[in-house]
């Protein structure tokens, strides 16, 4: 893993343009107003960049990465992929935008059908897609390359693959149609440390490869330090902090993204310390619970 928050991205261009995007979910009691999970969401993403959305559990992060996908009702505002109006767009377009926006989602325990063989799991959007078998099992050989997993993978079910190996598959899979923009829900939550690692680093890796951007959602603000180049802090549904990854993170202006940094893990003793006292300034000037 380097150690350095990334480098902002050069491409000024806008792939992804969310403009005060509300997102409501019904009640379930009787004439009970709808929740309202994303209070006035604004965010863009550019071409090759990672733009990493933080905050804890609850705060709407995987709410957003669903808007974008067409899978949370958006009350109002407007999402647009490519200058393309993603809030209403018919199902035959959206389906036309399939292999442009991708998904890889947190648990590779249930994201992978466990009856279908890893290259039946890679061949299958791409033959949706109208690609050729001969032409499809060149693919898979690429994709399993991409993503560093042996050859002869293709054969075998995702139960004989470990939690990190089955990663590497979901994130092949959302490779196959050469997207140009990827919805990392949670991607490295549920694999160890050192598995975190090497699976940040193959992202890395694949993204200075393909220029493909991410949304990369965490509630882990030093998983989202390594990878991003900007970050958006999440709270109740707002973004309450939201630009360059060095600033934010090395030096937050709103005291929930500051109890974020200090909730992350840090090794160093000296670092501790100085963790220690500024979070005690924090309770004693009110803005942190002891
Ligand atoms: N389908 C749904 N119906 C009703 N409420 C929902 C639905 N999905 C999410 N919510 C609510 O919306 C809020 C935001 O949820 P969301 O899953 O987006 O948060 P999150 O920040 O991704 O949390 P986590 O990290 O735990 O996944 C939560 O209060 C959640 O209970």
């Amino acid at each position: 893993m380097s150690k350095s928050p990334r480098k902002s991205a050069e491409n000024p261009r806008v792939i992804l343009d969310a403009r005060d995007v509300v997102v409501e979910y019904p009640s379930k009691g009787f004439r009970r107003p709808p929740f309202r999970a994303l209070k006035s969401v604004s965010l863009d993403i550019r071409p090759g960049e990672t733009v990493g959305l933080v905050g804890e559990s609850g705060s709407g992060k995987t709410t957003f990465g669903r808007a974008i996908l067409g899978l949370a009702p958006v009350a109002s505002g407007s999402i647009k992929y490519d200058n393309q109006e993603l809030v209403g767009m018919a199902k035959a377009d959206r389906r036309r935008l399939a292999g442009e926006i991708q998904v890889v989602f947190q648990d590779p325990y249930t994201s992978l059908n466990p009856a279908m063989a890893i290259a039946e799991i890679l061949t299958e959007p791409l033959i949706a897609q109208g690609t050729s078998n001969a032409q499809a099992s060149v693919e898979v050989a690429r994709l399993l390359d991409q993503v560093g997993l042996p050859s002869d993978s293709g054969e075998r079910l995702p139960r004989e693959f470990s939690g990190g190996q089955r990663q590497r598959v979901a994130i092949a899979r959302a490779l196959a149609l050469k997207p140009r923009l990827i919805v990392c829900d949670e991607p490295v939550s549920a694999l160890d440390l050192s598995t975190q690692a090497r699976v940040l680093d193959l992202l890395v890796e694949i993204q200075e490869r393909t220029g493909v951007a991410y949304l990369f959602v965490s509630h882990d603000l030093a998983v989202v330090r390594h990878i991003s180049h900007r970050v958006a802090v999440m709270y109740h549904g707002e973004i309450v902090e939201y630009g360059d990854c060095a600033p934010i993170t090395e030096n937050p202006e709103h005291p929930y993204t500051r109890r974020l940094l200090m909730a992350a893990p840090v090794p160093d003793p000296a670092a501790q310390r100085k963790r220690r006292l500024e979070r005690q300034l924090l309770v004693e000037a009110g803005a942190l619970s002891a």
